[in-house]
């Protein structure tokens, strides 16, 4: 595997310092596709321009990259109604073939696109351009896999207790989704939700981050484009809050899917029960990231940089606490500083920069809380420590060691470039450190044991484990938390249910 660095350069084709970087205005004059820039709404079928708007900030200048529609609640309630009809008229009028093949059409336009929504999504969201190129075939595969799952929504034919009577059951689409996506990952939290939403024959109606709306909007175009419905997808960007959870409340929405914080998360599950839609909630982890004494420590710390510092810490199944076995501590750490110290933060379309900055100056303060509140009790600075000056909101990598669990890192995911290590004296004592938190996304852990790998994997409380791998996600892999982490898992043979409800059909037989 290449490092995040050789990824970087690789991406980009040119070596560090060799190339100017562009300003944003400059990267967005030089898209070959101008017109996948779009600053407007997308209600009831058309570009909605609004006179309230907000601004988009690049996280990279802090300066403002762009405006874009600020949508009230009447325009959220238009953008149910037409969806709620358009829903109805896309079922009756496809099959799960047509659907399949005008998702796969999507697909080869996302594809085609790849480098304008890379340079839009990069600008917006501060990820490096090679990560937010990864980001767009990986958001891409939700769209193929979705494309195929679509053709494959068996029902059952169950003998039948009744006499004379034959019993089946179809899948039926749910109906309007409500679609909530976070910043991190702009277009992939986009396609892994409506992708299964439109298979399944759904209209959706998203509200997309207010930090990153551009790549949503983008992708929506394509869409349209491929020959979707227009009004099966609309897309209401907002600073208004309070608007947006008209998506939880309004009846015609029977479906929520949100990604983002637990707060939030319990927010919109409590209205939602209001008119009891089905929900499905993906929220904030603190994975452990357990390195037992006998793993292949290279591959541990291999597995750390890319599990930790994706996104620069900016993932929802980033290591929040490594969690290291006493006799390989020193050394795992002195090979992770190591690898940490040629991290390179810069802006994100500066080709050398394997850390883009974090999404905004709050992302910046709560790392700075977390260091400081583990250096007050006692953990020690390995490398980094502190923002790096400047307009961008930028954090230099960080390791800290002497972590221990009264500290917030222990407790809270730091959705940053903070790698605390923890000590750990038995396997025992590693399970229940793993587990001692309310949350239970994503668990990882190194170890050549083979019963190890068996127990550990049984015994952690989460919804996705990586066993000597930091990567685990994939359009094919069902993706999705336990405990505070939320419920409903995407992605995979099972995220295409989310979007539809059984139906069982007795006949009786007239024959009789
Ligand atoms: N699970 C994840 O992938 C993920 C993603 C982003 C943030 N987070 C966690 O959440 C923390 C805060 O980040 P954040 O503020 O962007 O997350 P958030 O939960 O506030 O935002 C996620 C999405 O929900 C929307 N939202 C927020 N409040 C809403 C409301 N009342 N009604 C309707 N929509 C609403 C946001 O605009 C955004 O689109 C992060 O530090 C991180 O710990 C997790
Ligand atoms: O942060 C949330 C999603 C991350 C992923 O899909 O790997």
């Amino acid at each position: 595997m290449s490092t995040l660095t050789e990824q970087s350069q690789q991406m980009n084709g040119v070596q560090n310092g060799t190339r100017n970087i562009p300003s944003h205005q400059e990267a967005l004059s030089e898209l070959k596709n101008p017109s996948l820039l779009i600053h407007d709404a997308f209600i009831d079928g058309q570009w909605s321009k609004k006179g309230n708007t907000f601004d988009v900030l690049d996280p990279s200048t802090s300066t403002v990259l762009g405006k874009v529609a600020n949508c009230d609640l009447a325009d959220f309630q238009r953008a149910i109604d037409s969806a709620y009809t358009a829903q109805q008229e896309y079922f009756a009028a496809t099959t799960a073939t047509t659907r399949g093949s005008l998702l796969r059409k999507w697909f080869d336009l996302i594809i085609a696109n790849t480098d304008d929504l890379a340079t839009i999504l990069c600008l917006e969201n501060g990820k490096t351009y090679a990560e937010a190129r990864g980001e767009i075939v990986y958001a891409a595969s939700f769209v193929s896999w979705f494309a195929e799952e679509a053709t494959r929504a068996y029902g059952l034919t169950i003998p039948s207790s009744i006499p004379h009577t034959t019993l089946l059951t179809v899948k039926e689409p749910i109906g309007v989704c409500g679609i909530i996506t976070p910043w991190n990952f702009p277009a992939a939290m986009i396609t892994r939700k409506i992708a299964p939403a439109l298979a399944a024959g759904c209209a959706v109606v998203i509200k997309p981050p207010s930090e990153t709306p551009f790549t949503s909007l983008a992708l929506t175009k394509l869409a349209v484009e491929a020959g979707l419905p227009p009004k099966t997808i609309q897309v209401c960007p907002t600073k208004d809050r309070q608007a947006a959870t008209e998506l939880a409340t309004n009846p015609l929405v029977r479906k929520i899917s949100f990604t983002g914080s637990t707060n939030v998360g319990k927010m919109l599950a409590k209205l939602a029960a209001g008119t009891l839609k089905k929900v499905s909630l993906e929220l904030g982890g603190n994975a452990p990231f357990i390195v037992f004494d006998d793993a292949d420590l290279d591959l541990a710390v291999e597995g750390a940089m890319f599990c930790k510092f994706r996104c620069s810490g900016q993932t929802c199944v980033c290591a929040n606490r490594l969690m290291v076995q006493k006799g390989v501590a020193k050394e795992f750490t002195r090979k992770l500083v190591e690898k940490v110290s040629q991290l390179k933060t810069g802006p994100s379309l500066d080709p050398s920069t394997t850390q883009g900055p974090l999404v905004n100056r709050a992302g910046v303060e709560k790392v700075k809380a977390h260091i400081e509140d583990a250096i007050s009790k006692g953990a020690k600075i390995e490398v980094g420590g502190d923002a790096v000056p400047g307009k961008g909101f930028l954090f230099a990598p960080t390791v800290l060691s002497s972590a221990t669990s009264d500290m917030i890192v222990a407790n809270e995911e730091t959705f940053g470039p903070l790698a605390p290590i923890f000590e750990f004296d038995t396997e025992a004592d590693a399970v229940h450190l793993a587990n001692k938190t309310e949350f239970g996304l994503a668990g990882y852990f190194f170890s050549r044991d083979m019963g190890r790998c068996m127990r550990v994997a049984q015994k952690l409380q989460v919804g996705m484990v990586g066993v000597n791998t930091g990567k685990i996600s994939a359009a094919e892999a069902p993706f999705g938390g336990v405990k505070e982490s939320g419920y409903g898992r995407e992605g995979s043979s099972y995220g295409l249910e989310e979007y539809q409800v059984l139906k069982s059909v007795t006949f009786g037989n007239q024959n009789k």
